[in-house]
């Protein structure tokens, strides 16, 4: 008899945890691997279970495929591994108990770092694996991406007959990561033929308890939930669970009041919980009928959105001339300068300063805190750039999430210069997103949704740049990564400094199509040794002779040097201010003056400009 018949009048108790059970137990390798190395700790495992009460095991095959076992050089043994496994279920079960074979998900919180058609392989061999083995049926579980569950079950379907159990795991009460309801989730793997449908790790019974009243009973499917035992605690450099059994025993008879007819536990759980679920479960019958609470859940539309101070960036420089200048935060703590430097620019009527995020990987003074005061002390608009390398996922979100709460609004995403370049070339790089995806997630603030996919209960209103980089061999690639960060949903660009006029023409003549503008990049030289290690020793940058040669003949006179370079940074805002709209200015070692000047000067140039256009 298939375990589905079972189902139709009774509840059907589950094992519990494999791989936490063996890391409690000082494993800390290949847990898929022990199925041919230390078979009978396995069996005994299984044994345990079934001792507890479990009339459903499964093969200890959760990433028992080739792109989970790749890490362990293990990718040839995906059929060596599945049969092993499920002949030591089948072993242990000796007809006491149910196996199912067992696939875990692939998918974390960056659903698009593996593509379905990798995953389907994946799953299509491990799947045949465990079907040559005779199993009672499958179980997908550890869904956090629907998509890819949906993928795999429809493969599954369509080869096999025996029982299928699908379960995904929750994002928070209610909801998956991507704001799918549980409820729908659920709706959909019935349809797409899916016996059982349900929901396993991650959250314990709080959680699920609670997703499961929004739930209804499937009409022709049955319920399941593997919670697990509690939230993981780390200490003295292990994870452990702590939530006991006595807990499961009193949450037993509340996922059977919610229709729950396959129950058994997830990461944490042992034969003890297993057992609580039993004892009080078994001889009892399912209930056939329950009421539903809907779980409050506010569409994006219905929420409100913050308000912003000033228009963004990108609708001012559509509209007229724009000048935005960068003045770095100091690498020293006195930052008197700095806020000297920012209010003789807001002076200069420029629109925005922008701050690196600790550019060249070197620490500076925070952005954020110096990009407040900006904005406290002086009304100018502060332009927050903000890195991949720095935070991981959890400090980015967190990050922006207070720079929302500063009021702001305008970020520059970039992946930053790797930190071997800086003061400590042995720290490491974060990296968890690309700049595309830091794009991205950004925007999905203005919809009011976390990165993990969270209501946040308000729309952010950040504007958003992406950084150009002309100074490449072939600008047309770069322009290509452009149009992805447009479709990731950059607003505009901000461009690396551009050093003569042929550039100037060349890179206007590449990005005069696209759909976001762009504010060109100019710096001032500040001499002849600043001019020869931007030309040999910073990648892309190219300064013509005639302008080396130029700071070259000022190498012992550096006043007259510095007002060489504002002559030569002069006659490229002329040049620049007839192909771009938007100016950029970058101060170079804290010489504000340089940027005051030609800030000054960049506006004087567009005035004349529109004077002599409105004159034609
Ligand atoms: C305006 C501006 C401001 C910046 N501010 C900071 C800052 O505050 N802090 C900081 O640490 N860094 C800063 N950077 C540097 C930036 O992080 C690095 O230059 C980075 O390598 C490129 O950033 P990105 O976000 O454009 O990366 P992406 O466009 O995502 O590029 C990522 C990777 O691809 C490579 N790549 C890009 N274009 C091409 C191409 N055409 N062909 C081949 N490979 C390519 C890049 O070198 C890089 O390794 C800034 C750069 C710019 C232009
Ligand atoms: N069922 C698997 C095990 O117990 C775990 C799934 S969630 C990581 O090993
Ligand atoms: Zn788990």
């Amino acid at each position: 008899m298939s375990f589905l018949n079972k189902l139709k009048n009774e509840i059907i108790i589950a094992d519990g945890a494999m791989g936490t059970l063996l890391y409690s137990y000082g494993t800390d390798s290949c847990f898929e691997e022990l199925n041919l190395s230390q078979s009978e700790q396995i069996q005994h495992i299984h044994e345990a279970y079934i001792g507890a009460g479990a009339e459903l095991i499964q093969t200890n095959t959760y990433a028992a495929n080739y792109l989970k076992l790749q890490r362990y050089g293990l990718e040839d043994s995906v059929k060596e591994i599945n049969s092993a496994a499920a002949r030591i279920a089948k072993k242990a079960a000796k007809e006491r108990a149910y196996v199912a074979g067992t696939i875990g998900g692939i998918r974390g919180f960056k659903p698009n770092m593996i593509t379905l058609e990798e995953i389907k392989r994946s799953f299509r061999e491990q799947l045949y694996c465990l079907l040559l083995e005779n199993v009672d049926g499958i179980l997908l579980e550890t869904y956090y991406d629907l998509e890819e569950l949906e993928t795999v079950l429809a493969i599954a379907r369509k080869e096999t007959d025996l029982p299928i159990i699908a379960q995904v795991s929750l994002q928070e009460a209610g909801v998956l990561q991507n704001q799918t309801s549980i409820a729908d989730a659920l709706a959909k793997l019935e349809g797409i033929g899916a016996d059982v449908v349900g929901i396993n790790c991650r959250l314990g019974p709080h959680h699920m308890l609670k997703t499961l009243e929004s739930v209804p009973l499937p009409k022709h499917a049955y319920l399941s939930a593997y919670p697990n035992a509690s939230i993981p605690a780390y200490t003295d450099g292990k994870f452990h669970y702590e939530g006991d059994a006595e807990y499961f025993r009193q949450s037993a008879i509340e996922f059977r009041n919610q229709g729950v007819r396959l129950l058994g536990g997830c990461c944490g759980t042992t034969p003890d919980h297993i057992k609580a679920f039993s004892d009080v479960l078994k001889g009892l019958p399912p209930i056939e009928e329950k009421e539903t609470k809907a779980i409050n859940k506010v569409m994006v539309s219905e929420k409100p959105s913050s308000s912003r101070e000033l228009p963004p960036l990108q609708d001012i420089v559509r509209e007229r001339p724009s000048v935005i200048v960068e003045l770095d935060p100091p690498r020293k703590l006195d930052t008197s300068r700095f806020f000297e430097g920012a209010k003789a620019l807001k002076e200069a009527g420029i629109d925005s300063i922008t701050l690196a995020d600790n550019s060249l990987a070197s620490p500076r003074v925070c952005n954020s805190a110096l990009g407040y005061l900006v904005k406290q002390q002086t009304g100018l608009r502060p332009l927050v750039h903000v890195t991949c390398r720095d935070r991981n996922i959890i400090g980015l979100q967190s990050h922006l999430m207070g720079l929302h709460a500063l009021g702001l609004n305008d970020i520059l995403a970039v992946t930053g210069d790797p930190a071997r370049v800086g003061d400590f070339p042995g720290a490491s790089s974060v990296y968890d997103v690309s700049s595309f995806e830091l794009i991205s997630m950004i925007k999905q603030l203005n919809e009011g949704l976390s990165f993990s996919g969270k209501d946040l209960g308000q729309k952010a209103a950040f504007s958003v740049a992406g950084a150009f980089n002309p100074n490449v061999r072939s600008l047309e690639k770069a322009v290509g990564r452009l149009e992805k960060k447009i479709e990731h949903g950059a607003d505009y660009f901000i461009s690396q400094p551009v050093f003569s006029e042929e550039k100037l023409l060349e890179v206007h003549e590449a990005v005069k199509d696209l759909k976001a503008p762009v504010y060109i990049g100019l710096m001032p030289l500040t001499g002849s040794r600043n001019a020869e290690f931007l030309h040999n020793e910073v990648p892309g940058i190219k300064i013509s002779d005639s302008i080396r040669n130029r700071m070259a003949s000022l190498k012992d006179d550096p006043a007259q040097a510095g007002a060489e370079g504002i002559a030569i940074a002069k006659s490229l805002i002329d040049a620049a201010a007839e192909l771009f709209n938007g100016i950029y200015l970058i101060t170079p070692f804290m010489r504000y003056e340089m940027t005051v000047e030609l800030s000054n000067y960049a506006r004087e140039t567009t005035e004349r400009l529109s004077r002599r256009k409105q004159h034609a």
